[in-house]
């Protein structure tokens, strides 16, 4: 796997799947590395060249101290494409994925394809929970949160249906550098993406989860209702739709990139 530099951040990317085929870049959500993606994989790299990469100050990648924007995100992924020379790909991200997508899809339309923001927000109108989580997170680390984040993760019926992957997951978000997992959530505390959606022109699917609490049907709504051209999805699953529904989520993205 290349460590790529972004402005001094060495970022951990992972390219995969098939040569010469379309490239599909994906990206990750809060507290996940580019393993989240796993569901997908096999079916995707069989269609697309893949791209994964680790947020800054997540997984692998390097821990600059923040707090971090949405444009630095989205120009972290600017130095990504530049590195490995690619011109365009279409995009797929969750959650904190979607919100750099959105970025991206407003001030890089030239290096974007076919959009796709799944489980994701432009803006949250009240940042007191981004307050409250952040100082939990620095006075009791990741532990202090983990279980009601994992709640809103995944619903308690995949979470009794599944205990090893929510474990896994669970271990993911322990895993997390403290200080990147706060500098993203100040990130979060004062995101405000509304005014950049109008001016995105790439064709666009909004995903969301029926049971997701974090970024709920209205959220996706928003969005899908203010890019122009924009569709939408919903899955039967909470906030980490790709990995509490893998087959639909992943038929989803498929349909979506290579219909015509
Ligand atoms: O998942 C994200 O990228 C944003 C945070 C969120 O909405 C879910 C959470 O971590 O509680």
């Amino acid at each position: 796997m290349p460590m790529i530099d972004a402005d001094g951040c060495l970022l951990n990317v992972s390219v995969e799947g098939r040569d010469g085929g379309p490239t599909l870049m994906l990206s990750n959500s809060l507290g996940c590395t580019l393993q989240m993606w796993e569901p997908q994989m096999k079916a995707l790299t069989q269609v697309f060249r893949v791209i994964r990469y680790d947020r800054r100050g997540h997984g692998k990648s390097s821990v600059p101290p923040g707090p971090y924007t949405m444009e630095r995100f989205g120009r972290d992924v600017l130095a990504i494409l530049d590195d490995l020379n690619i011109e365009k790909v279409h995009w797929c991200g969750l959650s904190m994925g979607g919100m750099v997508g959105q970025w991206l899809g407003a001030n890089a339309p030239e290096r974007m394809g076919k959009l796709i923001l799944a489980n994701t927000s432009c803006y949250y109108p009240d940042p007191t929970n981004w307050h409250n989580r952040i100082k939990a997170v620095k006075e009791g680390g990741i532990a202090a949160v983990a279980d009601a984040v994992i709640a809103g993760w995944l619903t308690q019926d995949f979470r009794e249906r599944e205990p090893e992957i929510t474990a896994k997951m669970k271990a993911m978000l322990l895993a997390s550098p403290v200080e990147g997992y706060l500098a993203c959530c100040e990130a979060l505390s004062t995101l405000d993406q509304r005014a950049l959606l109008p001016k995105i022109k790439s064709p666009t699917l909004v995903i969301a989860g029926r049971h997701d609490v974090a970024t709920p049907i209205s959220a996706a709504e928003l969005i899908r209702s203010s890019i122009p051209g924009a569709s939408m999805t919903i899955i039967d699953a909470a906030h980490i739709s790709n990995v509490e529904q893998p087959h639909a989520f992943t038929d989803a993205v498929v349909g979506f990139l290579t219909q015509r």
